[in-house]
């Protein structure tokens, strides 16, 4: 053999021991570092080199809800932290650890895993920081005001009668036998937020579908990113099989937006050509940060807000507004419909608290057909009750992370700059330490006697703090009303009441993994 092939034959091997051996170097002298050290004082799981945590965690999606939810809290306590690769992630589930978190002004930047959504939200105000996030909420909170939110009663009541028709329809289709109730739910509820948020919209049956189709879609191929770590990176995951559903599944939902604000435009444009018109629109536009202004004028809606914002002077480009229009149609419409399913299932897996109910929904409205008002909605406290104790088992995000920008001391950690900590309201609902018997139903929680004492982070469905949601009264006040009249109407039972409880499925929003089936009958005299 000659003296060339032994020169390459070592020049080879001195190239992969370079290869194996910087990485090696690079993660000791990595793991060694304050950072790490810091992080890894908080008590979690084992991680292995390279991979931390990220094999215990590739599993199936009800599974991983369960391993970090409820196994790791159970083993590691209240605070623990876990390995994403060679990223952390402090994990929190006690009010009186998460309250620093969630009142500071300061810690309002989301973490790193929200930029999964970016490619289809953009920069919009749920995803965004600083003072773009200020300026955003400051623009658009008249639009969740009281003042427009009593005008959506009439709407809220219309849907939920369209709804029983809704299920009139299916009782008689599947002969009076079990039906997964979720569709019918969530379709209602994109109809709302159509109608209300959006101005009117007769958007058809099967661009509905599809829209809601690609919207389950994302919230799952999100979450499964988030679990395999090399898909973190964008110029992997852009060629992967996921990352290609992603950019199809973005282009529909675009599609489906771009018309609604299209629509919009065009019908203001001829209420503001006829005759009849005063001008009202640019005019009631104003700069909310004043007090005057908020008195003087009368309130926009969501999107008539934004485009006559932009219309305005604001900063506001047509990218920006549908990126806002994507997430409230999102999150105002995917968050209510899996709160009101897993009422409906609680209830009917529950038939003494559904007859609880009902009596006092009877003594309101007796067998009138009249719809209900904001006067019933604060008489309903017992319907209110099983609302918040289902938000409890069932809180529709179950989780909110924040990047953390500066170190901080929580539970008697240093949590240091740079680390994402996991604020999670499904754990700490079902934290027996916090609500005893957390896995039972129990809708006397809610009773003000009851809610005395209770720590005030102890129940955050809707996340508190300068970054809570902006949609909770609204969100709240259409949950009441149509679950008002559903009931009113209807009788939702389950075929096999000994099953156990369903465990939901971990996406961005919670799901029922196999939709909601339930028996669905019409009550006497209604
Ligand atoms: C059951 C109903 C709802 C629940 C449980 C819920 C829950 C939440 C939670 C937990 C957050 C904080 C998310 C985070 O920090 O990552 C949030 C934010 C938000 N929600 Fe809701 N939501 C509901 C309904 C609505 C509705 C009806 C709308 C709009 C019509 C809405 C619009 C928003 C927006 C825009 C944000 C971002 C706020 C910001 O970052 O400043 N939500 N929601």
């Amino acid at each position: 053999m000659s003296e060339s092939v032994w020169t390459d034959w070592g020049s080879l091997a001195f190239k992969w021991l370079l290869l194996v051996t910087i990485p090696v170097l690079y993660y000791w002298i990595w793991s060694r570092s304050t950072f790490v050290q810091l992080v890894n004082a908080i008590p979690g799981p084992r991680p292995i080199p390279f991979l931390g945590n990220v094999l215990d965690l590739y599993v199936d999606r009800d599974e991983f809800l369960k391993i970090v939810h409820i196994d790791w809290i159970r083993k590691y306590g209240s605070i623990y932290r876990a390995w994403g690769g060679t990223r952390p992630v402090v994990v929190i589930s006690s009010p009186e650890l998460m309250e620093p978190i969630l009142v500071s002004q300061k810690l309002i930047t989301k973490a790193a895993e929200y930029s999964f959504l970016s490619t289809w939200l953009g920069e919009c105000m749920f995803l965004t920081t600083g003072t773009r996030w200020k300026n955003r909420r400051r623009l658009l909170t008249p639009a969740f005001h009281f003042q427009i939110l009593n005008s959506f009663v009439d709407v809220f009541n219309e849907k939920s009668f369209d709804c029983g028709r809704e299920f009139e329809r299916a009782i008689v289709q599947h002969g009076g036998k079990e039906f997964d109730v979720f569709p019918i739910i969530t379709q209602c509820a994109l109809d709302i937020i159509c109608e209300t948020s959006m101005g009117k919209q007769t958007r058809g049956e099967d661009e509905k579908a599809l829209y809601v189709q690609n919207l389950h879609r994302i919230g799952q191929i999100v979450m499964e990113r988030g679990i395999r770590p090399w898909l973190r990176l964008d110029w992997i995951y852009q060629f992967s099989a996921l990352g290609r559903e992603n950019k199809r599944c973005v282009k529909a939902l675009h599609n489906f937006t771009n018309k609604v604000i299209n629509d919009r435009r065009e019908a203001l444009q001829k209420e503001l050509s006829s005759p009849e018109s005063n001008n009202n629109f640019n005019n009631n536009y104003t700069d909310h940060s004043s007090n005057d202004s908020l008195t003087s004028k009368k309130r926009l809606a969501f999107l008539d807000l934004l485009i006559a914002a932009s219309e305005n002077g604001a900063n506001l480009s047509d990218d920006d507004i549908r990126e806002e229009v994507d997430t409230v149609m999102f999150a105002g419409h995917d968050t209510t419909a899996s709160a009101m399913t897993w009422f409906l299932y609680c209830l009917a897996m529950h038939p003494h608290h559904q007859d609880l109910v009902t009596e006092e929904l009877d003594q309101i409205f007796g067998d009138s057909d009249r719809p209900c008002t904001i006067q019933d909605v604060a008489e309903l406290k017992y319907l209110e009750c099983c609302i918040k104790e289902t938000l409890r088992l069932y809180p529709s995000v179950p989780a909110v992370m924040r990047y953390i920008t500066e170190d901080i001391h929580v539970g008697g950690y240093k949590i240091p700059a740079g680390v994402s900590v996991s604020l999670m309201i499904y754990g700490m609902h079902h934290n027996p330490l916090v609500y005893p018997d957390p896995q039972t139903f129990n809708p006397e929680r809610f009773l003000p006697e009851n809610v005395l004492g209770r720590h005030p982070y102890a129940f955050v469905p809707f996340s508190a703090g300068p970054r809570n949601c902006i949609g909770q009264k609204y969100g709240l006040l259409e949950i009441k009303i149509v679950l008002a009249n559903l009931l009113r109407r209807f009788r939702f039972s389950v075929a096999d009441p000994s099953k156990p409880m369903l465990i939901p499925s971990s996406e961005v929003v919670l799901k029922p993994k196999h939709g909601v089936p339930l028996i669905v009958s019409k009550r006497a005299a209604h």
